[in-house]
């Protein structure tokens, strides 16, 4: 797909996490697979100020365009379509109750059998490191080896799936994962789980049926 156009996807991505309640301000960051690297929102800019011209393409060396500053979880972008040749959109965010399991340091555990959209029978929580940094990549790779989703400790959600549509669809599902947990959790601990060959089936199942959506 042309640039331009995977841009402009990018951007509605953006507003759209804005209108569905998943983000504020300038928190959270968006990517495409482009061109052996990426095309990635840039650091620091309210969303509804995005134009095309302002993504940035980073390349597979971490090298991204003269005049242009990507977001500055770049690193982790690059750490999932490294780790998952699946996945060609990255969305990040830091959704209020998916950043509150975080905080409890918890996966969201088969609580639902919506926990399969992640790929497995849970959504983990990738260890706390300082935003932006290597290591902060390496946590992330390690927790999406098997998984199209996870929370982030101390800070947020990243979900990655075949385009920006599902990428986001999938933020939104594990984004409901983390509000049931928490209204359980405030009246039960440890929540009731489907057990584990509950969740295989429904990962079968998932295989033939998901989101569609026309491209
Ligand atoms: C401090 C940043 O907001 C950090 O939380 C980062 O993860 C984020 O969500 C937005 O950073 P960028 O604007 O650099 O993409
Ligand atoms: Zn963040």
């Amino acid at each position: 797909m042309e640039r331009e156009v995977l841009a402009r996807e990018i951007i509605e991505t953006c507003l759209e996490m804005t209108r569905l309640g998943l983000n504020q301000g300038t928190a959270g960051n968006v990517s495409v697979r482009y061109q052996g690297g990426m095309l990635i929102t840039p650091t620091g800019t309210p969303y509804e100020r995005l134009t095309e011209s302002s993504i940035v393409f980073v390349d597979a060396a971490g090298q991204f365009e003269e005049g242009k500053i990507p977001s500055s979880e770049w690193r982790f972008h690059q750490a999932v379509y490294h780790t998952r040749p699946d996945a060609n959109a990255v969305v990040h965010n830091h959704a209020v109750h998916c950043t509150a399991v975080s905080i409890l340091n918890r996966p969201i555990p088969a609580i639902h059998y919506m926990i399969a959209v992640g790929g497995g029978n849970s959504i983990p929580c990738a260890p706390y490191a300082t935003f932006g940094t290597r290591q902060l990549s390496e946590h992330v790779a390690r927790a999406m080896k098997d998984r199209k989703a996870t929370l982030l400790q101390h800070h947020g959600l990243i979900a990655c799936e075949e385009n920006l549509q599902k990428a986001l669809w999938l933020a939104h599902e594990v984004e409901v994962l983390a509000r049931l947990y928490l209204t359980t959790l405030a009246i039960v601990d440890p929540v009731p789980v489907l057990p584990d060959e509950e969740i295989a089936l429904v990962l079968e199942k998932f295989k033939t049926y998901g989101l569609r959506i026309e491209e």
